[in-house]
């Protein structure tokens, strides 16, 4: 919340891994000129290592608190016109989630299991789905989630059988309805 008393527009995206919550970011990033911080990539240039090597080496913990930092980094500055993309765990800390609507207009990217596993086996970046027990993890993981990703979020967009354009198209309509009413 501004001190106007007013939401930010910025668009706040929010989902499990392999929900779209970069890609989507990058496209409305393009189509509307705002900034981008893509959280995961700001905590990767900070530590100068990758998300994988920073749970390696320091720990799940360490990484909830530079997540945590960050986010409350971005609610300090008066700022507006971002679209932030958050990482998929973002959600798992209560002082995270009291703050994220306080960013902006919060869109929870929404997949099934089925098609987050797809998405999620093209790359190894994500370390709590690393190992042979990574789909049983997700489910249990996806679960645990989706009660803190309902009550943060201000829209849900279901993502399946949806390319990134027609997602992001679908938040902008939304979200220009959001901060005119607001
Ligand atoms: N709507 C979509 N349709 C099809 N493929 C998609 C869609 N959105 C994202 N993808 C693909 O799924 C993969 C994961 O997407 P992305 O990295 O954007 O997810 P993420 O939500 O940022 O995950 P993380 O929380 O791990 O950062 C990528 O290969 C991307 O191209
Ligand atoms: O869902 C999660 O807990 C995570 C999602 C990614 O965006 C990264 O923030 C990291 O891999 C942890
Ligand atoms: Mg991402």
């Amino acid at each position: 919340m501004t001190e106007s008393g007013k939401t930010p527009k910025n668009i706040v995206l929010i989902g499990f891994m392999g929900s779209g919550k970069t890609t989507v970011g990058r496209e409305l990033h393009h189509r509307l000129g705002y900034s981008l911080v893509d959280m995961d990539a700001v905590i990767e240039q900070r530590e100068g290592r990758p998300i994988a090597k920073i749970f390696e080496e320091k720990g799940e913990a360490a990484f909830r608190s530079m997540e945590s930092q960050l986010l409350h980094e971005m609610a300090e500055i008066d700022d507006s016109r971002r679209i932030i993309s958050t990482g998929g765990g973002v959600v798992t800390q209560e002082r995270n989630r009291a703050l994220l609507r306080q960013l902006g207009y919060v869109v929870w990217l929404h997949a099934p299991i089925e098609t987050i596993l797809e998405r999620t086996s093209r790359n190894r970046d994500r370390p709590l789905l690393n190992g042979p027990d990574a789909a049983e993890r997700a489910r249990v993981l996806l679960e645990q989630r989706k009660p803190w990703y309902a009550q943060s979020a201000h829209l849900k967009v279901d993502t399946a059988g949806l390319d990134s354009a027609e997602v992001a198209t679908g938040i902008l309509e939304s979200a220009r309805y959001f901060f005119t009413r607001i």
